[in-house]
């Protein structure tokens, strides 16, 4: 008997795809917390919804019930963490709308979901678009962002930082049939080692993303992990990984990172951690100095580990600078605008005993017929605004090689 090939990152079928879509537009419809996620290496998609909009942030994930995480670079009023709970499944694997055990429906709630999925999955005229709104018009030119690193450099060479990561936005025009669902898929197959995520928020709109970057993952065995990434290159043909070399500003901006994470284990006397690396990896179509941190809860005897590093890690200096509050004060007082859930984190909580937290990067957040994609770069001393530039507008590219945009 003759077997069927086995590929890495399997097509899932058009049954599911077709659930998997009007399940997003009935969450859309009905103006519900869900998101849609593929994990790094592995092949089914996940999909979870909340049935109503009340957000309940755990005080420790290792208390939380099952669900979704999403916080913002920096919690206000208008962006607050927000957790979604799992209250209706569905997964490529099982193929099939499930409602979490031990949901008690005496409201009615998933009878009216599912009520709803029938009649959006009538109708053929429905559009997500209708439900979604245009962005507040914004200016951001090149000169600006310039102009911002230049200050960063200034600053640095003042004494007052090490490093900050200045970053920007810019509006994309999404094609006419550019579709969120079928993007998330498209996402998926591209880039087999990122995290893949599509997240609606009621008042915070929709977010899509392909992200290298791990914050913090804890599963059964117990394991704890988190990287450093940073340093940026692009991949041009003719590529060979074994070739690729570094300069010693990427060395040392990367390194900042490692350390920043060492002292957050310092801070905590925790000794007995796992080091590897650094060493480079590929991030679609880029690549990055990274190096993989790695506990074990049991051995530490300390079980809340991932609550505790996530308070202490988010933002790091990846992301944000170091020392880390000047640096966000920095960038609140510099950066002039908001960044959102862009740099934030998101991921599943407690799914098979497995959290695992991505920091928010190569995002977009999506609108009526346009988009709104994220980038930003590490500054050092030695960094040249020119560059930094480039290295946001190939940031960008990871979405947009994949993504229909104009
Ligand atoms: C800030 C971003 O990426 C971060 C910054 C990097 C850098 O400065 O080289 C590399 C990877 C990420 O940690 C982004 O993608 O927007």
């Amino acid at each position: 008997m003759e077997l069927s090939k086995q590929t890495t990152h399997p097509i899932p079928d058009t049954v599911f795809l077709e659930k998997l879509e009007n399940f997003f537009s009935t969450g859309i419809k009905m103006d519900l917390p869900f998101a849609i996620w593929r994990n790094p290496r592995e092949t089914i998609i996940h999909s979870t919804l909340q049935l109503d909009q009340e957000s309940e942030v755990p005080d420790e994930i290792e208390n939380a019930p099952t669900g979704f995480m999403v916080s913002p670079f920096e919690a206000s009023e208008r962006h607050e963490s927000q957790f979604i709970k799992s209250d209706v499944l569905l997964d490529s694997d099982l193929n099939e709308i499930l409602l979490a055990p031990g949901f008690n429906d005496k409201e009615g709630r998933y009878e009216n979901f599912l009520k709803q999925y029938a009649i959006v999955n009538e109708d053929k005229r429905f559009d997500y678009k209708d439900f979604l709104e245009a962005p507040t018009p914004f200016k951001s030119t090149k000169d600006s962002y310039l102009t911002l690193v230049q200050k960063c450099k200034e600053s640095i060479s003042e004494g007052y930082y090490q490093k900050i990561v200045p970053s920007r936005r810019e509006k994309f025009r999404t094609e006419k049939n550019f579709h969120p669902v079928k993007e998330l898929i498209k996402l998926c197959e591209a880039y087999e080692n990122a995290f893949v995520s599509l997240v609606y928020l009621p008042s915070q709109g929709l977010w899509l993303g392909a992200t290298p970057e791990l914050l913090i993952s804890v599963d059964e065995a117990y394991n704890f992990e988190t990287i450093s990434l940073a340093g940026t290159q692009e991949i041009r043909p003719g590529f060979e990984l074994a070739q690729v070399s570094w300069t010693q500003k990427e060395i040392e901006e990367q390194a900042l990172v490692s350390r920043y994470i060492v002292n957050c284990f310092k801070k905590i006397r925790l000794r007995e951690f796992d080091e590897y690396g650094p060493k480079t990896v590929k991030a679609g179509n880029l690549i990055h100095l990274k190096t993989t941190f790695k506990v074990n809860m049991q051995e530490v005897n300390f079980p809340q580990l991932g609550s505790v590093m996530l308070d202490l890690l988010h933002p790091t200096s990846a992301v944000c600078g170091m020392p880390m509050i000047p640096a966000a004060k920095f960038l609140q007082e510099n950066e002039a605008y908001d960044r959102e859930y862009y740099s934030g984190y998101l991921g599943p909580v407690k799914y098979d005993g497995q959290t695992a937290l991505y920091v928010n990067l190569r995002c977009a957040k999506i609108y009526k017929n346009d988009m709104i994609l994220f980038a930003g770069a590490g500054v050092t001393e030695d960094s040249d605004p020119e560059k930094e530039w480039v290295e946001t507008e190939i940031k960008f590219q990871t979405l947009l090689n994949v993504i229909q945009a104009q």
